[in-house]
């Protein structure tokens, strides 16, 4: 079980220190309580003796100074070994986090989010137990039983194996009920989250449940879970309810043989009646610490299981990553010529891009359009490396792009994705992403370029609005200009728009399009577009059909070619002149 243990090596190595004075104070902690009895037994024989009052003060003063060095250790105990522990934990989730963070996007597509919070929450806890509460009452327990077995024997060895028998039996019961506890909580925890899940989704998608006429559907089926949760809730309160009366049977079996093998000591004067007294609080004394033994050996298996799993997270190497010859490297600043050589690339199987040979000289702008699911998406992520091409077959300033540091390749780059996100921050917050040092002038002049300055600055509180669901909920254009408020603040040489437009009128976007190129004067720009009257502003115009370029050209150049493209224009000419008419 050790071996499984070795992650936390590194961790319980930092804090030594402290779980050495952990340790140290266990045993001061335990050497207290082993004299308490001692003192309690020679009190009762001085008052079965009659001696003076002096004789029994004396032996109170005593027994209060060790009562307060023992409180005094179990504080340090606990402040000393828990702390650790949380010291523990802390730097583990900061590790899981730096890790998590550094993971590519296609990670968070093969593991489900809830499952990798589990592992940053639940299994965070059952470490943090096992360094913490587990290694403090095992060491308790193991110290004390150890300290107090030869007093007992020496007492009387025989009232000890009489004594002992049961105590085995209640550190088992502890553990195998502890064990079916801990298995009905997990499933109640499951089906908690189910019910949150379904309450989250019910309230997010209020909308839709109305449009539907779904409420007394939705309330149905909540009632139906929350039953269910009940009912399973209701079976551990069953199972709880039956360990304490159960252990407390067994644990009185052990106090009742003490009595009695202990009283006929006593009776046959082998035992004085404090010696008698003091082998009582010692077994009064280890209940606890044997009860304890079955609830931390579950403690024990909980959190092997979860140092593995968190280990599993934390070896996690991300899949694209500086090579150790790149990292520390600064090549000169990025030009913007973006070049896919040869290019093919899949998603396992599944051939996504076919022999892209396409260069976008620097300061130049790209439109890249096609059907859905075409791959459009899938080449532009190339270029910042959220995916990663093999070796030599995306360029930037002629140069593979592997021989670029992650930091130095995403700093130049502008990237407004398909799917926007905005944290539940302010609007500036939002804005500056990535440049902590932009001045509120910066991220106005942003906002101008994106179109959304004069609707930020109608808010009440202008660019200090939180959004999300601790503020206002910004529409989807709203949205998607603050992204590119976001993109444009990096000042990059290359801008990547993935149907950034595709939320607003075609009249904000021509406004959009104008100050972008004013904006982009000598800079890359990319726009992926399913709109003619968006990709007509670039330069170049590439067409992607089934993963493979299959026309490019200016927009006249592809307008006479006759191909996809004209196509495309035809239509949306046609649907603009239904519109205008109806
Ligand atoms: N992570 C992924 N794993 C497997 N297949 C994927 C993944 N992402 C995208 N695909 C598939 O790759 C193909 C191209 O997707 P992509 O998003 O690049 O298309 P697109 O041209 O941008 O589409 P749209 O115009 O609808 O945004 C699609 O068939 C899609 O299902």
């Amino acid at each position: 079980m050790l071996d499984r243990l070795k992650p936390l090596r590194p961790y319980l190595k930092r804090y030594r220190a402290s779980l050495a004075w952990g340790g140290l104070s266990v045993v001061l902690y335990n050497c207290s309580k082993i004299v308490m009895p001692l003192l309690i037994g020679r009190a009762i024989d001085h008052i079965s003796r009659h001696v003076g009052e002096r004789d029994v003060a004396h032996d109170a003063v005593w027994l209060l100074v060790v009562a307060v060095a023992a409180a005094i250790f179990l504080y340090l105990t606990r402040w000393i070994i828990i702390g650790a522990s949380r010291e523990i934990e802390f730097d583990l989730r900061n590790d899981l986090f730096a890790n998590l963070e550094r993971q590519p996007p296609a990670f968070y597509h093969e593991h489900r989010t809830g499952d990798i919070m589990a592992r940053t929450t639940n299994d965070l806890n059952a470490v943090r137990q096992l360094l913490g509460p587990a290694i403090m009452y095992s060491a308790n327990t193991v110290v004390f039983t150890l300290a107090a077995l030869p007093f007992m024997i020496r007492m009387s060895p025989r009232l000890t194996i009489f004594a002992f028998l049961p105590l085995p039996a209640a550190s088992l019961l502890v553990q195998t009920m502890g064990r079916r506890i801990h298995r009905r909580f997990e499933r109640i925890q499951a089906m908690f989250s189910d019910i949150s899940a379904q309450a989250q989704e019910n309230f997010s998608g209020a909308r839709l449940v109305r449009a539907f006429a779904q409420e007394e559907a939705e309330v149905a089926r909540f009632e139906t879970a929350n039953q269910e949760y009940i009912r399973r809730s209701l079976m551990l309160v069953r199972l709880m309810a039956m360990l304490w009366p159960t252990l407390e049977f067994v644990l009185g079996i052990s106090l009742v043989a003490t009595l009695f093998f202990g009283g006929r000591e006593v009776v046959q004067h082998r035992l004085s009646v404090g010696q008698f007294t003091a082998y009582m609080v010692y077994m009064v004394q280890l209940i606890w610490p044997m009860i304890a033994l079955g609830w931390v050996v579950n403690l024990f298996q909980r959190g092997t299981a979860s140092v593995e799993r968190i280990d599993q997270l934390l070896r996690q190497k991300p899949a694209i990553w500086d090579e150790p010859a790149v990292e520390n490297t600064v090549l000169p600043e990025i030009r913007g010529d973006i070049e896919f050589r040869g290019l093919t690339f899949r998603y396992g199987a599944a051939e996504i891009l076919r022999d892209i040979d396409l260069t976008i000289p620097a300061g130049t702008s790209l439109a890249i359009v096609g059907p859905t699911g075409s791959g459009k998406s899938t080449l532009v992520n190339l270029v910042p490396r959220l995916l990663d091409a093999e070796a030599g077959m995306v360029l930037i300033d002629g140069r593979p792009i592997r021989e670029w540091s992650l930091a130095q390749l995403r700093e130049g780059i502008g990237f407004v994705p398909q799917e926007t996100f905005l944290f539940s921050t302010s609007i500036r917050d939002n804005i500056s992403f990535g440049v902590r040092e932009a001045t509120p002038a910066q991220v106005r002049e942003a906002a101008v370029s994106a179109h959304i300055a004069t609707e930020i600055e109608e808010f009440p509180a202008g660019f200090d609005t939180l959004v999300g669901e601790r503020g206002i909920t910004l529409s989807g254009g709203q949205k998607q200009r603050t992204s590119i408020a976001r993109a444009l603040l990096r000042n990059p040489r290359i801008l990547i728009l993935d149907d950034a437009l595709a939320s607003v009128d075609t009249y904000t976007e021509e406004r959009i399009l104008l100050a972008l190129r004013e904006q982009m004067k000598g800079r890359t720009t990319i726009f992926i577009s399913h709109r003619v009257s968006t990709a007509q502003s670039a330069d170049r115009i590439a067409v992607l059909v089934d993963g493979r370029i299959v026309e490019t050209g200016t927009h006249e150049e592809l307008l006479s070619a006759g191909g996809y493209y004209r196509g495309l224009y035809q239509k949306q000419q046609l649907e603009e002149e239904i519109a205008v008419v109806a």
